[in-house]
């Protein structure tokens, strides 16, 4: 085999809709690196451009050594299991291939033009009613698909939802999420009261050794180190917050007491804020994770009215961004 080429399978649908492995042989010599896009924290994540088929495309690159002496081994294949089982959305970045050298490895995967949410955020400030209704739709939509396939994020942060280049969201960074394990759900709920893994609660210890970024993390991650659904439930109602707000809604001087304002729940409104996604908001950031609106409540809830769900709201044309008021 050529030297950092290593064969790589690419699932493609045929004439007859059926799902065929395509075996390719890409290696860094395929392609043309650009500029850094980003730098994780164990990656560097540079725009490359594929050099039979012109196209572009982001390629995370890793140091083999780093992630060893690093002890981050189980990170990486966490996010090549995660990126490998989340593949038919489109508001997941997709992973093309892996492959890898002698120092590196490395994962190809969409290039989104628009970069980070955050970076949008910052120079808008912040985002009229409108443009927050549609980008929350496509961020829920896509935490509902996770959800579906046993995925938990864990660290859902305006940094890690990219744009592409129809200003479409993809959310990205998959090394810190849980994949949790097909649990049968037992038959009776007779009693009524939530059967505790109707949570999805992370069990295992490992997973629940992670905190995601300081101000969009869980209270219950805080307080009983355990992780679940309803945490990225939680952080998108800071991302909503954020959205309409400029701002998140829980941030302190320092981390600590940032997790004192979330764990006391102290946060307040600014003036102004619309009343409609005010009370959505209200229903997300509740202490309790099992008192956290579901999914589909959040879908009925009024600030979503007018929006599509499925795949027409991936097709339709996002709209020009504006400042709240
Ligand atoms: C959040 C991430 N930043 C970024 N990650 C990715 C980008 C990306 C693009 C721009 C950008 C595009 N135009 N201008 C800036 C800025 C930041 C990016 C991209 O295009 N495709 C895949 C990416 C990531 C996929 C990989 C995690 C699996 C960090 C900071 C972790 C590197």
């Amino acid at each position: 085999q050529e030297r950092g080429a290593t064969v790589a399978v690419r699932q493609e649908i045929d004439a007859n809709g059926k799902t065929v492995s395509r075996y390719i042989k890409k290696g860094v010599r395929d392609f043309s690196f650009g500029h850094v896009l980003g730098e994780g924290s164990y990656s560097t994540v540079v725009l490359a451009t594929d050099r039979q088929t012109l196209n572009e495309y982001a390629i995370k690159i890793l140091d083999k050594r780093h992630i060893i002496k690093e002890k981050k081994v189980k990170y990486v294949n966490i996010e090549k299991d995660t990126l490998n089982r989340l593949t038919d959305h489109l508001g997941i970045v997709r992973l093309y291939y892996t492959f890898q050298d002698e120092r590196s490895l490395y994962f190809v995967l969409d290039y989104c033009k628009g970069g980070e949410l955050l970076g949008v955020l910052k120079r808008m400030s912040t985002f009229d009613e409108e443009c927050t209704r549609f980008y929350g739709a496509q961020i829920l939509d896509t935490i509902d698909y996770m959800h579906r396939r046993g995925v938990i994020h864990r660290d859902l942060k305006p940094e890690n939802i990219l744009l592409d280049s129809q200003m479409h969201t993809k959310i990205t960074d998959f090394g810190t999420a849980k994949i949790l394990k097909t649990q049968k759900r037992p038959e009776d709920g007779s009693n009524g009261v939530l059967p505790i893994d109707s949570l999805d609660i992370s069990q295992d210890d490992r997973a629940n050794s992670f905190v995601g970024t300081a101000e969009y993390v869980s209270p219950e991650l805080l307080t009983d180190k355990n992780a679940c659904k309803a945490s990225d439930l939680w952080a998108f109602g800071c991302i909503v917050f954020q959205l309409l707000a400029g701002r998140p809604p829980f941030k302190a001087s320092n981390d600590f007491l940032t997790f004192q304002k979330i764990v006391g729940l102290d946060y307040e409104f600014p003036t102004g804020f619309p009343s409609v996604a005010r009370d959505l908001v209200e229903r997300l950031l509740v202490l309790d994770p099992a008192r956290r609106l579901p999914i589909e409540h959040i879908k009925n809830h009024e600030f979503f009215d007018g929006i599509a769900w499925g795949r027409s709201l991936w097709k339709q044309k996002a709209p020009r961004l504006k400042p709240y008021a």
